[in-house]
């Protein structure tokens, strides 16, 4: 019933306004998925590689639509999973590209769903979950990649982990944003947004981490539970000749785990992302050492959604948590492989965003299904609110 019997692809419209790929999966019986990739600004070095999307959609065509239509179930994912992998030929997808990859192998999900009259979340594995919704992880404050002339860490992220439900948290991290911008008023800054919709202001970090701290602690006061806020440093961004760049000011490695050991501290922080470089596996398990009875030290671009990465992050100790970005390994089978490495070894996988996106909702199931802590998806505008909308409708109806 969920055999395959159509691919199609084409080129749509991402947030940043550049194309990427999207896919429509049929099946036999009727069974309908689409999907589209996102697209990252912060690109880690080892993620599986994006070709320009025309590029990509005619060698999935040529290569992959052949080898799925009348031949693969849209049910049986790892089937479906395999199959790209093996019309591919490479580690990394570099001949049909991973945009191609993950926009098919979300679609086959969801038409795999579809067939069973399911959400995608239960198809994915999402009945068997607690009473446990993931907490947004919000970007209010950000700069780096992903604007220019604003705070050199990437990402200021609202984490209203003491929120009784999913549309609390989600309207939570909308009212620090709003907070914020106030704020911003009042000390005179102007503020464009930058690509995810967080505020970027022409501020210093040491500003950003005030004006978040009192945001936070505001709308907690104002709604009566915990909000604490989290930090992506994309420290490969600003990795350079040995030292970590914070405009003209340096810092060694040592100092970087300093500075970010005495902001845990100082700001309670209960997330930081990528606080040191892609390559430096050793300075994430010093941190972690330091840090991690009381913080999650994620690692994005350190392990790229990837096994193998991951496992030698097991293996000294670095990062308590994995970012989870389907698009950076290709395909959901791999996401939830690495999800699956990571619970267990007792480390915590938050399943993200990329900083381009389209209105394509995967993400909000992938966090249920997989029972993640933290879903890392923006706070306002359109292609944020598509996957934070559809948490709180998967929190209605599973209840
Ligand atoms: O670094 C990140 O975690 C992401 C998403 O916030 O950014 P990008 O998609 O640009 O890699
Ligand atoms: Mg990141």
């Amino acid at each position: 019933m969920t055999r395959i019997t159509s691919v199609a692809l084409r080129r749509v419209l991402d947030s940043r306004g550049n194309p990427t790929v999207e896919a429509d999966v049929l099946t036999e019986s009727g069974g309908f998925g689409r999907a589209a990739a996102p697209s990252g600004a912060s690109t880690g070095e080892y993620e599986a590689i994006e070709l320009p999307p025309t590029e990509a959609i005619a060698a999935a065509r040529r290569h992959a639509v052949p080898r799925l239509v009348d031949e693969v179930h849209a049910g049986n994912q790892r089937e479906v999973d395999a199959t790209l992998r093996a019309a591919d030929g490479s580690e990394n997808f570099s001949e049909i590209g991973a945009n191609s990859a993950v926009a098919i192998s979300m679609a086959a999900a969801k038409a795999g769903a579809d067939v069973l009259g399911a959400p995608l979340y239960q198809h994915l594995g999402g009945a068997f979950r607690g009473d446990n919704f993931p907490t947004p992880l919000g970007n209010v404050i950000g700069g780096g990649e992903h604007a220019k002339e604003a705070t050199n860490i990437q990402e200021f992220l609202a984490a209203p982990v003491g929120a009784p439900s999913v549309s609390e948290a989600v309207f939570a991290n909308a009212k620090v944003h709003a907070r914020a911008s106030e704020i911003l008023d009042e000390r005179g800054v102007p503020a464009a947004k930058g690509d995810e919709g967080a505020w970027a202001p022409p501020v210093s970090d040491a500003d950003a981490f005030e004006i978040m701290g009192e945001a936070v602690s505001d709308v907690e006061d104002e709604l009566g539970f915990e909000i604490r806020f989290g930090l992506d440093i994309a420290a490969s961004e600003m990795f350079e000749d040995g030292v970590y760049h914070y405009g003209d000011e340096t810092k060694t490695t040592d100092e970087q785990i300093d500075y970010v050991a005495e902001m845990v501290d100082e700001y309670d922080l209960v997330y930081v992302e990528d606080p040191l470089d892609e390559n430096d596996y050793e300075g994430f398990a010093e941190l972690t050492e330091r840090v991690g009875d009381r913080t999650l030290i994620c690692g994005d671009d350190l392990f790229v959604t990837n096994v193998d990465r991951l496992q030698d992050g097991i293996d000294v100790g670095a990062a308590n948590s994995i970012l989870i970005k389907p698009n950076q390994i290709g395909t959901l089978t791999d996401a939830f492989d690495a999800v699956e490495l990571a619970s267990r070894n007792g480390m915590d996988a938050v399943i993200s965003h990329r900083s381009g996106e389209t209105e394509d909702a995967t993400i909000a199931h992938l966090a249920v299904a997989t029972d993640a802590p933290f879903i890392k998806t923006g706070t306002v505008q359109g292609e944020r609110t598509a996957k934070l909308n559809e948490l709180i409708r998967i929190a209605d109806d599973a209840v």
